[in-house]
């Protein structure tokens, strides 16, 4: 009282009481503009996300935070947008897909960043581009995933497109094949037994020497060993360290925010995120070597991995070339990007073929039909004709829907002035995006959408195939979408369709039901085992 008595009687207020009470006065004003008046307020979402990012921490915490969103939409029935923080929101909508992700905004845009946008983070480039929840994912410099420069994305995009191009896939299939030879050692070992094994955990190892091979020119040797690297552990811990930098206000200074907290959990968080990041300096350099002893391939030229590409990427005006951190950077992120969400796909796919035996046998049929000489899978099957195998395409598909292995909103920023979303109006700068975890069980878009239904991805089944392609976010959407999904879909399908040939799978326990967990990227909930035998052997 006696410093507002002070203040109307005109009296000077000492600095340190200022200092003191104006964050106070701000925070106060802060709430209470969330609480009641920012347009934010009125959406639905429990209340505590008007003023606080706690509930989306706990969810976080609880590994659940996809599945956490998409219970909001139940619980608010009709809603096409519900709040999930002080400023982020996530739409389940199509047409929230294309305003944020590739729509009307996103053309105009482009025009406007290409001619305004030289500082990387200049106006334009700010609008509806990767929110500072990336950030997180700049490590030891900004890769093609997480830079959120239109420009520099640009840049690296184009200098690395052809790495991931038909005429690439074609020179990746022979190390894809000579991957997928280990594996099958592996599990053919198990099928001589027929003791249960968990398969999810070989597929995490063959997906890990892959993209060695195809990103580094080398493998990992963690197939042979039978031994995970310690690198899947250190990316698991090192991306639920990012989640939690994501959600911290501090931008780029939040790693080093983090860093400073002295809890033990989070300590060890930050010492996993350092030694992942060295392990991508140990790859690069051992890459770097590999370089000079000339690899050839099998087609006798100079081997080509998809690194070559970004060591060889200019900036068109400046001519500089990426130095060892970026590369490195791009290192550890194509790791992540590339393996732990093949290996998951194919887990799904294994588990939701086993729950529907019909399906199953359709695709063996086609399988079968296409590659009568090659019936129990004796070897890797070619791609060029795999490609028009359609039920494994639509079960990859079909999982990806019902399991995307990036299932939170991938999160872009308002442009400053705000935007129109799905006939919602949002202020500037806040965080929007479309889970792929809700849409993809949008019912308005994919009528049962709990149903495992491959078939629904041919155009005669369930659902407008264009509406439903539309929001399909499996591999994201608009210019960010995935670059490496060639790539994916060519190892993800060749390998399914010789482990259906060449083995009869069933699970352990038919009667398993697996839910998610996420840390980043969606998982299963628990290690479960199946059951291989040869086909043909009785
Ligand atoms: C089934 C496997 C895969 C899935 C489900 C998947 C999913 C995704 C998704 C959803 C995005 C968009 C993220 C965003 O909007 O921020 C993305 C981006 C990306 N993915 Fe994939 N991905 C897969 C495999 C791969 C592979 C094999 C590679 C590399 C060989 C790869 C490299 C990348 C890169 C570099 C980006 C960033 C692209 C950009 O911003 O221009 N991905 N991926």
């Amino acid at each position: 009282m006696a410093i507002l008595d002070g203040l109307l009687q005109g009296r000077t207020v000492p600095l340190v009481t200022l200092v003191v009470l104006t964050p106070i006065a701000y925070i106060l004003y802060l709430t209470i503009y969330r609480l009641f008046f920012s347009p934010l307020a009125k959406l639905p979402g429990p209340w505590l996300t008007r003023i606080s990012s706690i509930p989306e921490a706990n969810a976080l915490k609880q590994a659940r935070r996809a599945a956490w969103v998409t219970e909001l939409f139940e619980q608010y029935p009709g809603a096409v947008a519900v709040r999930t923080g002080p400023s982020s929101v996530s739409f389940n909508d199509p047409e929230a897909v294309k305003a944020i992700y590739g729509g009307l905004y996103y053309h105009r845009l482009l025009i406007k960043a290409d001619e305004n946008d030289n500082s990387g983070h200049g106006k334009a480039a700010d609008e509806f581009g990767k929110s500072s929840w990336y950030d997180a994912f700049s490590t030891t410099g900004e890769s093609l995933f997480s830079t959120r420069s239109k420009k520099r994305h640009a840049m690296k995009r184009r200098s690395v497109a052809h790495s991931f191009s038909a005429q690439s896939l074609a020179s990746f299939e022979p190390y894809v094949d000579m991957t997928l030879n280990k594996l099958v050692r592996r599990l053919d070992d198990f099928a001589a037994t027929g003791e249960p094994f968990d398969i999810y955990f070989w597929f995490e190892l063959f997906t890990m020497d892959l993209m060695g091979e195809l990103a580094l020119g080398d493998n990992f040797g963690v197939l042979e060993a039978g031994q995970p690297a310690r690198y899947s552990k250190l990316v698991e811990l090192s991306q639920r360290f990012a989640n939690m930098i994501g959600m911290l206000p501090f931008g780029k200074r939040s790693v080093q925010v983090l860093s400073w907290v002295p809890i033990p959990y989070v300590q060890m968080l930050y010492r996993a995120r350092l030694e992942y990041l060295d392990y991508a300096r140990v790859a690069l350099e051992r890459r770097f070597r590999d370089d000079k002893r000339e690899k050839v391939a099998p087609s006798g030229k100079k081997r080509q991995d998809i690194m070559q590409r970004f060591i060889e990427a200019q900036d068109p005006e400046t001519g500089v070339k990426m130095g060892f951190d970026e590369l490195r950077a791009e290192t550890s992120s194509l790791m992540v990007a590339g393996a732990s969400t093949g290996s998951v796909t194919m887990n799904w796919m294994t588990y939701y073929l086993c729950k529907n035996p019909a399906i199953k046998q359709s695709v063996i049929k086609q399988l079968e039909d296409m590659f009568p000489e090659n019936i129990s899978g004796k070897d890797p099957v070619p791609y060029t004709r795999l490609q028009h195998l359609s039920l494994l395409e639509h079960t990859e598909l079909e999982v990806l829907r019902l399991h995307p292995p990036i299932g939170y909103a991938m999160p872009r920023d308002t442009p400053r002035q705000g935007a129109v979303i799905a006939g919602v109006y949002i202020p500037g700068d806040v965080a929007v995006g479309v889970p792929a975890a809700s849409i993809g069980r949008n019912a308005s878009v994919y009528p049962e959408p709990d149903s495992f239904e491959p078939d629904r991805w041919s155009g005669g089944g369930l659902g407008d195939l264009t509406r439903m392609k539309n929001c399909f976010l499996g591999f994201g959407y608009g210019s960010r979408q995935c670059i490496g999904r060639g790539v994916a879909t060519q190892f993800v399908m060749k390998t399914m369709a010789q482990v259906l040939l060449r083995y009869e799978v069933e699970l352990e326990d038919p009667r398993l039901v697996l839910g998610t967990m996420e840390y980043t990227i969606q998982k299963p909930d628990r290690a479960y085992k199946v059951k291989l035998r040869r086909r043909g052997s009785k």
